[in-house]
């Protein structure tokens, strides 16, 4: 391994009770709120086929233009105790939200910058009242900051001479000041979400993004922040130039998911998601593949089989309520995860070989497996496969809380066999298992 000062400074994941409520939680609100709702993708009649809240880099979309709108941003219909009711009511047990995006406009009325809410016809701080609405709904609240500010005039994608290297450091030094005026003003938050740190300035200077984490270590003991911050002494991010992850998860699974367990390293990881193929920020015209609720639900079930939290994004509009949408997806989400969320908080990797029909989740720690169907096949026989020495002691289907005798095929093999092929939703079954040899309990049929 080379010597590194400022690589990853643990091996392994985290195992203090901060770390293990974050993986406990599974499932979360992304929100994306700021001016780039006001033109909502579009300009001038002309519609922008980027991310929402990237409209400032179009071409068709003059800087100046862009950077007056936040004299018109005004959430008259701003309800922060509705928006945490709607994500408690999703099943959603943290939610972040976007402080600041690489447009530069501050949600909360930041001594630093001139360029936030206070300036704004709303004038009063949004992100307060959002998090304790949010705390009070019992959901946690991490909170999204770009480092690339496009308003500030320090900011430099790299630094070329000494002024650049001056302004540099002046934008080191405000960074540092805004993230310490987060945590001050909002001292329940459990996490920072990094972005926006792909630029040579900012990953040349891996010195400073150690110290930084840190520093907000020692300022909020606990704090939760993933790979996004950190770049090495070489210019490495997320893993640094001996491989090994650096914060407290994987952050790059952004509109993708790992496609086996292999593909985590045994790292905690989250996985962020739009519900359009690629909009964050409020657009218009959704264009594209928009998700269904069963598609959003085979994500979260996918990510929490292969140890892993899933973010759900949401763009509010200008006016701070939620397109029509988000707000049935939000719904029939919650429909789902009233019955079987028992399956998806404090889910885990089971260790048993994956099936076609869907996936298992171990609910931590215990002996206590969920099989979370998605594709019951035309036999309507589920196969499942247990590890070595372990035996099938009980099998229950969820949804009317009925026990299911499955057929013992031999050995630690097991057919389920469902009833009812037809279904709208993915269906769960409980198993039950215990250290031993599987022997005719008489709880299973014996192959005929
Ligand atoms: C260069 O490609 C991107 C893609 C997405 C982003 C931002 N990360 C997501 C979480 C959104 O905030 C998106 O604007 C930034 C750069």
């Amino acid at each position: 391994t080379i010597a590194l000062k400022h690589g990853a400074h643990r091996i392994g994941n985290r195992t203090d009770a901060d770390m293990a409520r974050w993986r406990s939680l599974r499932f979360g609100q992304f929100i994306h709120w700021g001016l780039y709702a006001i033109p909502a993708g579009e300009w001038n009649g002309k519609t922008y086929n980027g991310a929402a809240e990237w409209i400032r880099s179009w071409k068709e979309m003059p800087h100046e233009a862009y950077d007056q709108l936040y004299k018109q941003f005004n959430p008259v219909n701003f309800n922060p105790q509705q928006w945490a009711a709607q994500a408690k009511a999703m099943g959603a047990k943290y939610m972040i939200i976007t402080t600041k995006h690489h447009d530069g406009f501050c949600l909360w009325p930041s001594k630093y910058s001139k360029y936030t809410i206070a300036a704004s016809p709303w004038k009063k701080d949004l992100l307060g009242p959002m998090i304790d609405a949010y705390n009070k709904a019992g959901i946690d609240v991490h909170l999204y900051f770009s480092i690339i500010d496009w308003n500030h005039p320090d900011y430099r994608a790299s630094l070329k001479n000494a002024a650049d290297s001056a302004a540099g450091k002046r934008f080191q030094v405000f960074v540092k000041n805004q993230l310490a005026e987060l945590l001050q003003r909002y001292p329940t938050v459990k996490g920072f979400w990094f972005d926006g740190t792909w630029d040579d300035s900012w990953k040349n200077d891996g010195a400073f993004s150690d110290e930084l984490e840190q520093y907000l270590q020692s300022l909020h003991p606990g704090l939760v922040m993933g790979s996004r911050l950190r770049a090495d002494e070489k210019g490495a991010r997320h893993f640094d130039s001996n491989g090994r992850l650096m914060g407290d998860y994987e952050q790059g699974w952004e509109r993708k998911l790992p496609a086996t367990i292999a593909d985590v390293h045994g790292n905690d990881w989250e996985a962020v998601m739009t519900v359009p193929e690629n909009q964050w920020g409020y657009h218009a015209k959704w264009m594209g593949h928009v998700k269904t609720v069963n598609e959003i639900l085979e994500m979260l079930v996918k990510s929490v089989s292969l140890n892993g939290n899933f973010v759900l994004n949401f763009g509010p509009k200008a006016d701070g309520t939620y397109r029509t949408e988000e707000q049935q997806l939000a719904a029939g989400i919650g429909e789902w995860m009233k019955v079987n969320g028992v399956a998806v908080y404090d889910g885990a990797y089971a260790g048993f070989e994956k099936q076609d029909w869907g996936y298992y989740i171990r609910k931590a720690g215990t002996d206590s497996v969920y099989m979370v169907v998605f594709n019951i096949p035309v036999s309507g026989s589920l196969r499942v496969k247990l590890p070595a020495r372990t035996a099938l002691t009980g099998v229950t289907m969820l949804q009317g809380n009925t026990a299911l005798t499955p057929e013992w095929v031999g050995r630690n093999e097991y057919f389920i066999h469902l009833q009812n092929r037809q279904t709208a939703s993915p269906v769960v079954i409980l198993l039950k298992t215990e250290k031993g040899e599987n022997k005719d309990k008489g709880n299973v049929e014996k192959a005929k």
